[in-house]
């Protein structure tokens, strides 16, 4: 089998690149400034797989992944691992008692800290970056009196120091990855248990018709199919269009799936399969030193 080629959301220390690590054994890792040029990446063949956050336990869905994934590639998710997210707040070597003016991280890490922020920081101007590992980058080029929301890893990687740990305002802190290919192909993973097995599906309703929604979920219901996840996002056409997106907790079949299609397209919905897949929950190391 030739070398399985990943991108992920970098640059380096990315929480990405940790689910990365903690995956894949082997391989030849690419990290992408953005999830789009990650996508990209794997539409045009540069790599055969990508890794990019899906979903955040406090914050919530990563759109920009959703809506690059659905509107303007054609990929299948292929697996999904939930890994813990440990938020640090991160300053330079040189960084003492200065005032910390700008705090810097991805859109994602501060919506999980804002209560901190708040209470902390309250003065501080807060600027997004596309990754966390961006943040620390910044902030060691930066020097003191500026500070990154990132990771232990980021720390590590970029010589920087902790001025506190832990900072995210809720314990249970996890972020689903998705692991994303043009063609699905058997991924060389490391020995972990598959925790569940699912399949994403993508169903687009008519418009104007009563009780739409209620019938699709019942096309579901009444086959005892469990549903872990829904979510509309808009369908860039219009005000109120909207398509739902929906995990279903079983692998894809030959007979309860395509019957549920068959119903929904009587109905005049449409059902697009996204991916049937292996979900893993990995525990990564978050080892910290506060200064
Ligand atoms: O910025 C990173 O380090 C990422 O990998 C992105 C990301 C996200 O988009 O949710 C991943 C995990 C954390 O929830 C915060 C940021």
């Amino acid at each position: 089998m030739s070398e399985q080629r990943i991108g992920y959301l970098g640059p380096k220390g990315t929480f990405t690149k940790m689910a990365v690590d903690a995956l894949f054994e082997e391989g030849m890792f690419v990290g992408y400034e953005n999830i789009p040029a990650c996508l990209d990446a794997v539409e045009s063949g540069e790599i055969s797989t990508a890794v990019v956050p899906i979903e955040n336990a406090i914050e919530g869905s990563v759109h920009l992944t959703i809506d690059y994934f659905v509107h303007q590639v054609n990929q299948s998710i292929i697996a999904e691992l939930t890994v813990p997210i440990k938020q640090h707040l991160l300053v330079h070597s040189n960084h003492h008692e200065e005032e910390i003016k700008k705090v810097y991280s991805h859109s994602h890490a501060i919506a999980q800290c804002h209560q901190y922020l708040h209470n902390h920081f309250p003065n501080a101007d807060l600027e997004y970056t596309n990754s966390t590992g961006k943040a620390a980058e910044i902030v060691a080029s930066e020097g003191p009196g500026v500070a990154a929301i990132a990771n232990h890893l980021a720390a590590e990687q970029n010589g920087l120091k902790f001025i506190d740990t832990d900072i995210h305002d809720y314990d249970n802190n996890h972020t689903r990855f998705a692991v994303i290919q043009k063609v699905p192909t058997t991924l060389k993973v490391k020995d972990h248990p598959i925790t569940k097995h699912k399949t994403t599906v993508m169903v687009t309703l008519p418009k104007d018709y009563v009780g739409a929604l209620h019938q699709v979920l019942a096309a579901f219901a009444w086959r005892k199919m469990n549903l872990s996840k829904i979510e509309s996002r808009p369908l860039k056409t219009g005000l109120g269009n909207y398509f739902f997106l929906i995990d279903v907790d079983q692998p894809y079949d030959q007979v309860l799936f395509p019957g549920v299609q068959a119903e929904l397209e009587a109905l005049g919905c449409q059902l697009k399969v996204l991916g049937t897949y292996p979900s893993y929950q990995v525990d990564v190391p978050s080892p910290v030193q506060k200064a």
